[in-house]
């Protein structure tokens, strides 16, 4: 039996879901963690929010806060057009590593670029070192108390533009309180909130999306 919760979850998509296919890697994660073991992947209930608002943005740049397994990541990409990027951020490698393996098995790499290391640190070189101009959609899902200093760091560092559009999960918990205060006070974001459940349990949750004015 692998050690960790995430190997687990990468063994079970790698014996079980269908190679490159990623709508199977999605539905066996959503298996996996709805029927074995809980883990925070943003799940199939609030997954469909993400994959209303991506479409309706469309996006050709995307930028993801948090990546943990993939999961995500995945249900991004499998809805980008072609030459379409998203770059995701997570701090931890053990993470990371499983991500890489499990964005792989469900052909979409092409489209997916991790960065293994903490935001802070990697959001002020973004266009130095990764050839960024602007994001059309940022994914938030790290730690909530990155939530609002990552949002100004984006801000700061020019990345943002008018219509870019922030999507953060969890924003039902108080830990990112003040990033929502922040989108919705500020007067540069016009917010919207999407009530759902936390992933794979009755427990409420909540997205808010938010549109920056530029
Ligand atoms: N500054 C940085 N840069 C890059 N990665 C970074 C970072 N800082 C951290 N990380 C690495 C991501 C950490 C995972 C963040 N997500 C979460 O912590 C998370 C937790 C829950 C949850 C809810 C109720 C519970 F009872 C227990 C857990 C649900 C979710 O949907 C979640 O997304
Ligand atoms: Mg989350």
């Amino acid at each position: 039996m692998a050690e960790t919760r995430e190997q687990r979850i990468l063994e079970f998509v790698l014996q079980n879901a269908v190679h490159g296919n990623p709508q199977s890697v999605l539905d066996h994660i959503d298996k996996y963690c709805r029927e074995k073991e809980w883990a925070m992947n943003v799940g199939d209930e609030k997954g469909l929010i993400l994959d209303n608002v991506l479409q309706e943005t469309n996006p050709s740049t995307v930028l993801e806060l948090g990546t943990y397994c993939g999961y995500s990541a995945i249900r991004i990409a499998r809805l980008l057009k072609p030459g379409s990027l998203l770059l995701t951020i997570e701090m931890n490698p053990a993470h990371a590593d499983v991500a890489r393996q499990i964005i792989e098995f469900a052909g979409v790499k092409d489209k997916v670029k991790i960065l293994q290391n903490s935001t802070e640190y990697i959001i002020p070189k973004l266009k130095a070192e990764h050839g960024v101009e602007h994001f059309d959609f940022v994914f938030i899902d790290h730690f909530g108390n990155r939530y609002l200093p990552d949002t100004k760091l984006l801000e700061e560092c020019c990345v943002l533009r008018k219509g870019t559009v922030l999507l953060a999960d969890n924003v039902s918990f108080p830990m990112s309180a003040d990033f929502l205060e922040y989108v919705r006070t500020s007067g540069h974001y016009d917010c919207t909130n999407y009530p759902a459940h936390l992933e794979y349990s009755d427990k409420p949750d909540a997205m808010e999306r938010a549109v920056y004015r530029g």
